[in-house]
């Protein structure tokens, strides 16, 4: 039986009760009939993961597990986007400091996430791009809303997915389909990520896939927390083991390829082209 370990702020009284959280870049809502914590990403306007938004997530990762919640989902509170990924501003001319923990907090957040024993669920209410792909597939279940994209297209920015990034999207998809995404850069639409599995339902809103999602959290109450905790942990094993060998030499990888003058170049025209973009939408 669940019993969850009060650390709340606020007391409880209503259904629904709040964590701290290290800042307002993410809410931590938990809710008191199901147990279940919502952790909203709060950047606007893309929730780009600069380094204060990994912090961020990171430790409202943490403060969820420590609470001994349900379950979690994870979401956004924009209304387009779920998460836009890396914040291209901190790979642009970069703060060689800065990137580097940039790089360690990205590797850190998966880490969180994807090591998690408690069922996890994304509410993907918008775009899910690179990064944020990264967060969805880290998790065991995925709802998206109709008319978005998601996928991991790094190639188009001439940096490379790591094995570890990759990893959650090869536990969803088949290996053929994940390396030709990869290598095309591929951004699924809702339907299309529907059809080859790599979300598991679509919702007409946000607040339909937060109640999908708790659903599908809900599917595991009758099943032992220990035994459930184990079994997942025994799939996701080798990929960490792997992630905490290699985790060193991957932020070095990711520093001399970002630095690269060519790989800088690229990085300012996508930029250039986002911001195109938006002038020739106004
Ligand atoms: C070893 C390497 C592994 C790398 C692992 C992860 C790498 C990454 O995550 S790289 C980041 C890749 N992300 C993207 O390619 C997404 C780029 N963004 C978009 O495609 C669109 O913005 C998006 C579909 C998410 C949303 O579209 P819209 O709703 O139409 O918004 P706009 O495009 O108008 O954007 C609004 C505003 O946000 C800025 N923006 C968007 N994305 C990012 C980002 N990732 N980083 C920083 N800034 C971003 C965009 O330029 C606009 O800015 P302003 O013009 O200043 O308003």
């Amino acid at each position: 039986m669940f019993s969850p370990r009060v650390v709340s702020l606020v007391p409880r009284t209503g259904p629904r009760r709040f964590m701290s959280t290290a800042s307002k870049l993410t809410t931590v809502e938990v809710n008191d009939k199901t147990g279940i914590a919502t952790l909203t990403m709060c950047r606007p306007p893309v929730n780009g993961q600069n380094l204060e938004l990994l912090l961020d997530i990171k430790s409202s990762i943490k403060e969820i597990e420590n609470d001994s919640s349900r379950g979690l989902i994870i979401t956004s509170a924009s209304p387009k986007v779920f998460c836009a990924g890396l914040d291209i501003l901190e790979m642009h001319k970069p703060d060689q400091q800065r990137l580097r923990a940039v790089w360690t907090e990205l590797q850190n957040v998966w880490c969180a996430l994807y090591g998690i024993s408690m069922p996890t669920a994304a509410a993907i209410n918008g775009h899910a791009p690179a990064g944020g792909c990264l967060l969805a597939t880290a998790c065991e279940y995925r709802v998206m809303v109709p008319d978005c994209r998601i996928g991991l297209n790094e190639t188009q920015l001439g940096i490379i997915a790591p094995k570890w990034l990759v990893s959650g999207f090869l536990n969803i998809l088949p290996k053929r389909v994940a390396e030709r995404a990869l290598t095309q850069s591929r951004l699924f639409t809702t339907d299309e990520a529907l059809q080859e599995g790599l979300i598991d339902e679509i919702a007409n809103s946000k607040e339909e896939a937060v109640e999908k999602c708790a659903a599908f959290i809900g599917t595991f109450s009758k099943v032992n927390p220990v035994a459930r905790a184990l079994t997942k942990l025994q799939f996701r094993a080798e990929n960490l083991r792997q992630f905490h060998k290699e985790r060193e030499q991957d932020v070095e990888n990711f520093l001399s390829l970002v630095n690269r003058p060519e790989v800088q170049k690229g990085i300012g025209a996508y930029l250039e082209g986002l911001k195109k973009k938006k002038a020739n939408k106004q």
